[in-house]
């Protein structure tokens, strides 16, 4: 941004180049707005509606940061360099070097670009910088005549409360000379207030100057009055994001590509603002700024839900195969050990005898089927005793169907019922209550003892019984007590 003076002392003390209008002393009274020449006044005078309907209004300019007890009033004195009462406004020379020349306002205004520039006073020599010009004052706002307004604030717009009013300071590069802008300041305004959505005698044109090195562009000082003492903070933070984010539509044509160089208000974010994405892009200085701080990396990405729901259905369906395949396994490996028991685990009926304590398991298979079972087939065949094989059916028969009333007692055998065989031989039927290696070893080594042993004190074995799923030994019965 360019330098803008902030008090006489940095204003060059040069005469204006000549324009071929004359100076004319300034007044010194309020009530004496500026008179300038006819061609003053078409070539540099930006057209003010009645003091008190809606225009821009445009007063001594100051520069953004400046602050002081400047009077500024409706009155104020005619166009002049800032600093030196004593001169007229006058338009700024023209650009020493520049592409599009002077000719442009010149051939808008009449004035010639080819006026020599007139030698500057003796005094001290010019600074780099361009002095801001300041532009003609807005018309008098005769309701408040003798209002004073100490800097930063300033007059009310036409038609607002009588009140001194805190503006929003806006600094503004146009690509055009300042010869070129001057009598654009009237559209200028416009285009700012329309911009940023307020009324056209809340914008003020402060001031214009030569953008430092770029004598083709022009830096403008712009104040938005508020309507009140202050802009609420929504309008302000409104105001400020419009001007960074270029919503005025400054005709391009007329006043090149702009660019805001700062929005000033208190409690807006400082300028350029730092968060909206390109507000960096219009600030030199912003460009290159890297905040200091530790690089650490890109924050972690958002899971998506989907991505969520996925995973967890696809971990389910996992754990149900799992599972799935685990029993399936488990169910295979069941089964081949009941195969290799010869007794296949589905094919063997559970019977629980409900009533009485014997808690039997008996082959339910009412087969016609005899014969030893697979297991024990080679080890049956192999027995040699006297004892003798009987069916199921018999013993069935014999036990009135293994009824609980036959129940005489129970071992680690199993049950023991009493029956009364077809040929009236009461006996005691043992049924072999354990499927397993265990129970058969039992039952083979009861077999192969009592076949063999004969006494008078050992219970006689009169036979066995052995199908598919029944294991059963007979004995005599040995009536009235426990053997
Ligand atoms: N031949 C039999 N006559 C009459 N009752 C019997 C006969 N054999 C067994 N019992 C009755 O059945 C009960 C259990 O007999 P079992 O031989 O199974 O008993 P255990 O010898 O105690 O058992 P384990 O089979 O563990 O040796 C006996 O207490 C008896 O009351």
């Amino acid at each position: 941004m360019p330098t803008l003076p902030r008090n006489a002392s940095t204003v060059p003390h040069a005469e204006p180049p000549s324009l071929g209008v004359a100076p004319k002393p300034a007044p010194t009274s309020r009530s004496h707005p500026p008179t300038p020449t006819k061609g003053e006044r078409r070539s540099f005078s930006p057209s003010y509606p009645p003091p008190h309907a809606q225009g821009p209004e445009v007063s001594r300019a100051q520069p953004p940061q400046q602050v002081g007890a400047k009077r500024q009033n409706h009155h104020a004195p005619p166009p002049m360099i800032q600093g030196h009462p004593n001169l007229h406004v006058h338009p700024p020379s023209p650009p020493p070097v520049s592409p599009k020349g002077p000719s442009n306002g010149s051939k808008r205004h009449g004035v010639s670009p080819t006026l020599p520039p007139v030698p500057p006073e003796t005094e001290p020599k010019a600074p780099s910088t361009h002095p801001i010009w300041a532009l003609p004052p807005p018309p008098p706002n005769l309701d408040c005549k003798s209002l004073v307004c100490p800097e930063p604030l300033t007059d009310p717009p036409a038609g607002a409360p009588c009140a001194c009013v805190l503006p929003i300071k806006v600094g503004i590069r146009l690509s055009v000379d300042l010869y070129s802008f001057f009598p654009l300041v009237s559209d200028f305004a416009d285009e700012v207030g329309s911009g940023v959505n307020m009324a056209r005698r809340q914008v003020r044109v402060m001031g214009a100057n030569v953008a430092g090195d770029q004598p083709d562009k022009t830096v403008v000082l712009v104040h938005l009055v508020p309507m009140h003492v202050n802009f609420d903070k929504a309008t302000a933070l409104l105001t400020f994001q419009s001007l960074w984010s270029k919503k005025i539509s400054l005709k391009p044509s007329v006043f090149g590509d702009y660019e805001i160089l700062y929005v000033v208000y208190p409690g807006l974010p400082p300028s350029p603002p730092s968060a909206p994405a390109g507000a960096f892009g219009n600030s030199r200085n912003a460009r290159a700024m890297k905040p200091l701080g530790v690089d650490v990396g890109k924050p972690p990405k958002k899971v998506n839900g989907s991505v969520i729901a996925i995973a967890v259905l696809s971990t389910v369906i996992a754990l149900i195969i799992c599972t799935v395949a685990a029993w399936l396994l488990i169910l295979r490996f069941r089964d081949s050990d009941d195969m290799a028991q010869g007794y296949p685990h589905s094919a063997i009926p559970k019977i629980s005898r409900s009533s009485g304590t014997c808690n039997t398991l008996l082959a339910g298979r009412r087969s016609t089927q005899s014969g030893p079972s697979s297991s024990l087939g080679s080890s049956m065949a192999a027995y040699t005793g006297q004892a003798k094989t009987f069916k199921f059916a018999e013993i069935e028969k014999a036990t009135n169907g293994f009824d609980d009333s036959s129940i005489v007692g129970e071992g680690g055998f199993g049950c023991v019922y009493q029956g009364t065989l077809e040929d009236g031989t009461t006996v005691a039927v043992k049924v072999l209550k354990r499927f397993d290696g265990q129970g058969e070893r039992e039952f083979l080594a009861e077999v192969e003892m009592l076949g063999r042993l004969h006494h008078r004190n050992l219970v006689k074995l009169l036979g066995i019984c052995v199908e598919e799923n029944a294991r059963c030994l007979v004995y005599e019965l040995i009536p009235n007590g426990s053997v």
